[in-house]
């Protein structure tokens, strides 16, 4: 009923039916939410009703009783891993400690590019930012990815992603998950093995000799009590968290960078602002970290990409924890909650009318940050939930953006013209290009 871009026809129906909607997806309630006011209402006054998710099928049968943290229920398992996370995994000081395995595997990245240059080649750069992205992220998440290559493991992620993203009857009228009837159990068992031989091996790497990424991190707390409540992080919840980091993080960044490079390509005029201001800022350098905060109109430009194009168009799903009235519109308990950040950043209160245009000088003197207080701006979500891998998330993609355009001006193939490219959307549990963007990189350094 809401077609292969829900995130879509879910605005269209808002632009009539306003911005709290209430339909109904199988036997489960659902709201809609589509302004910033009623984003508040939800993602902020009434955050501790709307902060728990939804039981996934799939993801309930791949974890078997595991727990992680990103589609666990609101409660003391998920404070703890919550906290743990925040202070072990994504502070200040542990995300910068992986500052140089960022910058050796691109500059790695960038001598290929080079050679693409040389060659004239057509680079499939949706295909390689991805492997980039999946590099930096890996070896801060497991260490020496290299030797996890023969378990594939991106293909078993990918495999997970489509059968998370997929819209399984049974999540939506619960007693037809005993027929099966779209097979995806079967595929579930298969891969939930798979899943579990990889992360076995990882868990035993990491015991016999000690790492200090995200999982030897974990280690440290293995069989330990995490709260008065009993729970313990055992083996399982350190696979469980594994996965659930490994899926947050890769599809969000790479998506979000081929969509920014997308709407650079189609606007000559803004590339040429950016390298302006690299040239002026950095010179005849690599970018490196430390340069980030000084880059202005980098900053406009990710700002405004995840505007247009925030790659979790709905957010997470969540599911409210008791009955409540909002703007006199009941809402039971066990309501599923999606937000729309898709249709916010196109509210034309906000944003006027050009709306659909990419300008990233919108947010020249504008305080609409990424944080999560704006809520004309959420593509990370907001409140309890939030996503705790935000500054890492965004710290790869400047840094890989302005690199990219800082060494290369990019050409599309066959002599295609910036307006032809095609900018159709793919839903699933992210929001990439329908098709890879490819281009010619001419070195400019
Ligand atoms: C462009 C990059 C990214 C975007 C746009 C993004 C977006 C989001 C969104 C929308 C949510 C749900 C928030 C809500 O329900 O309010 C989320 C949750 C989450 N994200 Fe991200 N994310 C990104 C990168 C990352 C990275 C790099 C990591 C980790 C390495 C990460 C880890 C997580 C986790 C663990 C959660 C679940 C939090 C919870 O339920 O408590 N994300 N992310």
């Amino acid at each position: 009923m809401l077609g292969m871009l829900p995130h879509r026809s879910l605005y269209h129906l808002a632009k009539k039916h306003g911005p709290i909607m209430s339909i109904r997806l199988g036997s489960v309630p659902t709201v809609v939410v589509s302004s910033p006011p009623v984003a508040e209402m939800f993602l902020k006054t009434h955050d501790a009703v709307f902060a728990s998710r939804p039981k996934v099928q799939v993801l309930q049968s791949i974890y078997n009783g595991k727990k992680g943290i990103a589609f666990t229920e609101l409660g003391p398992y998920w404070r703890s891993v919550r906290k743990f996370c925040n202070q072990q995994l994504f502070n200040a000081s542990k995300i910068e400690s992986f500052a140089p395995t960022r910058k050796e595997v691109l500059a790695h990245f960038i001598e290929s590019l080079k050679e693409a240059a040389v060659a004239k080649e057509v680079v499939n750069i949706s295909k390689k930012v991805g492997d980039l992205n999946e590099k930096m992220t890996l070896k801060m998440i497991l260490g020496p990815v290299k030797k996890y290559e023969e378990f594939n493991l991106k293909e078993l992620i990918d495999e997970l992603t489509n059968l998370a993203g997929a819209f399984n009857l049974a999540d939506f009228v619960p007693f037809l998950g005993a027929f099966d009837l779209q097979g995806l159990k079967a595929r579930t068992r298969t891969l939930g093995e798979k899943l579990d031989k990889v992360l076995e091996t990882i868990i035993n790497d990491h015991q016999q000799q000690k790492q200090d990424d995200f999982v030897g991190m974990m280690l440290t707390e293995l069989n330990k009590q995490m709260n008065p409540d009993g729970d313990i992080m055992d083996r399982n919840s350190i696979k469980a968290i594994t996965i659930d980091m490994i899926v947050a993080s890769l599809d969000t960044s790479a998506a979000t960078l081929e969509w920014a490079l997308s709407e650079l390509i189609r606007h000559p005029s803004v590339m040429l602002k950016f390298q302006q201001e690299l040239e002026s800022v950095i010179g005849k350098r690599m970018v490196e970290e430390n340069d980030l905060p000084k880059l202005e109109y980098l900053d406009m430009v990710v700002r405004e990409t995840l505007r247009l194009h925030p790659v979790a168009p709905l957010l997470v799903p969540r599911e409210s924890m008791e009955d409540i009235v909002i703007d006199g519109c009941y809402i039971p308990k066990k309501s599923r909650v999606l937000v729309n950040v898709w249709a916010i950043g196109r509210d034309p209160n906000v944003w006027s009318n050009n709306v659909e245009e990419f300008f990233p000088e919108r947010f020249i003197n504008s305080n609409i940050e990424l944080h999560g207080h704006d809520f004309e701006l959420i593509p990370f979500g907001s409140g309890r939930r939030v996503c705790p891998g935000k500054k890492l998330g965004l710290i790869t993609i400047k840094l890989i953006l302005a690199q990219l355009v800082h060494c290369f001006d990019w050409e599309l193939p066959s002599g295609m013209s910036p307006n032809e490219l095609d900018m159709t959307e793919n839903f699933g549990t992210s929001l990439p290009r329908k098709t890879n963007l490819c281009a010619k990189p001419i070195y400019r350094m």
